[in-house]
């Protein structure tokens, strides 16, 4: 499928309000993979793709986990980073796509995970920070990234955290993990 098709495939599964969000994650995604060296082709086709499941039924998307041998221990957390996995998992059977580096990009752009690549980052971040993104904090993360993925990133899950911490809900463990794991990185920078 070309690229125009699978936009056009891609809006079809969301609300106008959620496209414009994906348009938002696209430019971002191509405007980081630009700044800081990385796969630009990769960064919009994974962004293109990122929300596909978003708006599917909860069950259809609690099925494609247990079915699949997807991350079990999901189910037991916050059903929003469960389209992640989901959209990975469609994006590889429904519409072929058989890199690697794109389907992880999709599949841990809500969680992260530890070692996240270059192209995790940059889908992760531009989902925080695209220009139609208004939450306290969001202007601090767009400074943070003119000169740091991994220091706006953390600045991400930082408020991702503050936030599920104020609702008094669990936190999915591998966001931590994910967190410590940037840390350490940007020390060693
Ligand atoms: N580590 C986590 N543990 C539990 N819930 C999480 C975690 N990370 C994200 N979430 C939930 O997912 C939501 C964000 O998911 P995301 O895919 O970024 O959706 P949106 O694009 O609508 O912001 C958070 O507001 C929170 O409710």
């Amino acid at each position: 499928m070309n690229r125009e098709n699978l936009m056009a495939a891609v809006k079809e599964q969301m609300p106008e309000r959620r496209w414009q969000h994906t348009l938002g994650v696209m430019e971002t995604s191509v405007m980081l993979a630009e700044r800081f060296g990385g796969d630009a082709v990769k960064a919009d086709i994974a962004a293109i793709l990122h929300d596909y499941c978003k708006y599917w039924p909860i069950e259809e998307q609690a099925k494609i986990i247990r079915e699949n041998g997807l991350p079990q221990d999901l189910l037991a957390f916050d059903k929003e980073l469960w389209h992640s996995h989901a959209g990975a998992f469609i994006a590889k059977t429904q519409f072929g796509i058989d890199d690697e580096e794109i389907l992880d990009a999709i599949r841990y752009h809500t969680s992260g995970r530890e070692r996240m690549t270059q192209l995790d980052k940059i889908v992760c971040l531009a989902d925080y920070m695209e220009p139609g993104r208004d939450f306290p904090g969001v202007d601090f993360i767009r400074e943070l990234a003119k000169s740091s993925l991994e220091k706006a990133l953390i600045a991400g899950f930082d408020s991702t955290i503050s936030f599920l911490l104020s609702k008094g809900k669990r936190i999915y463990p591998l966001t931590i993990l994910t967190r410590n794991d940037l840390i350490e990185e940007v020390q060693k920078q």
